[in-house]
């Protein structure tokens, strides 16, 4: 695991504030630098995460049914631009063999891989992926629904714009019915 660099991250942003002509020292930037680290610490926490790691509370219930979690918020960055993208994630699967794991769990798994420089198409096949390699679930799916500031408040400057992106697997993928049931309640 690779150390996180705080005060790597407070000689950039002064050096960040100095290249666009502001004065790191006059009072209300003195501390920025620090909050920044700190700031970026939060943020890129799952740096050091493994959503694969969260899996492993797994309960034998006998349930072959569907589990789907939904509207799990999140916030991540962009690793084109450096600023926030944001929105929710939708979680689906069903348990093979008993293999059921905690609820709270897929949250932490959208917390691990979102809070890190991403790409939103990463974020969901990431998640579907650690899913079926752990469990080895009949079917998973995984909606991401997303803003991302680099689309509105900068460059093409559309906001309100949303990209959607699924990864499906197992059953989600073979089975139509299967998939439009879950998305229909993915939706409602
Ligand atoms: N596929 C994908 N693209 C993303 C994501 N986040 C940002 N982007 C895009 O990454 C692209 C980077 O394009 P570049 O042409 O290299 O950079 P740019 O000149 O800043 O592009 P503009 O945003 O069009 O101004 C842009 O089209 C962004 O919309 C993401 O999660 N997935
Ligand atoms: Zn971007």
């Amino acid at each position: 695991m690779k150390e996180f660099d705080k005060d790597k991250i407070q000689q950039a942003v002064t050096m960040i504030l100095e290249a666009i002509g502001e004065d790191p020292t006059r009072e209300g930037l003195l501390d920025t630098p620090k909050r920044v680290a700190k700031m970026y610490e939060e943020v890129f926490q799952g740096l050091n995460q493994d959503p694969k790691d969260h899996f492993a509370t797994i309960f034998g219930e006998d349930h072959e049914e569907l589990v789907l979690v939904k509207d799990i918020p999140f916030y991540s960055m962009c690793e084109h631009h450096l600023v926030p993208f944001f929105g929710v994630a939708h979680i689906g699967y069903i348990p093979r063999g008993g293999k059921v794991t905690g609820l709270s769990k897929l949250a932490r798994a959208v917390e691990a891989v979102t809070r890190r420089p991403q790409l939103q198409e990463r974020i969901t096949s990431h998640v579907a992926n650690s899913l079926v390699e752990t469990l080895d679930p009949h079917g998973v799916i995984v909606v991401v629904e997303a803003e991302h500031m680099c689309m509105t408040m900068r460059g093409v400057k559309k906001p309100g714009s949303k990209t959607v992106t699924s990864a499906v697997r197992g059953v989600f993928a073979n089975d139509a019915a299967a998939r439009s049931e879950v998305l229909g309640l993915i939706r409602s």
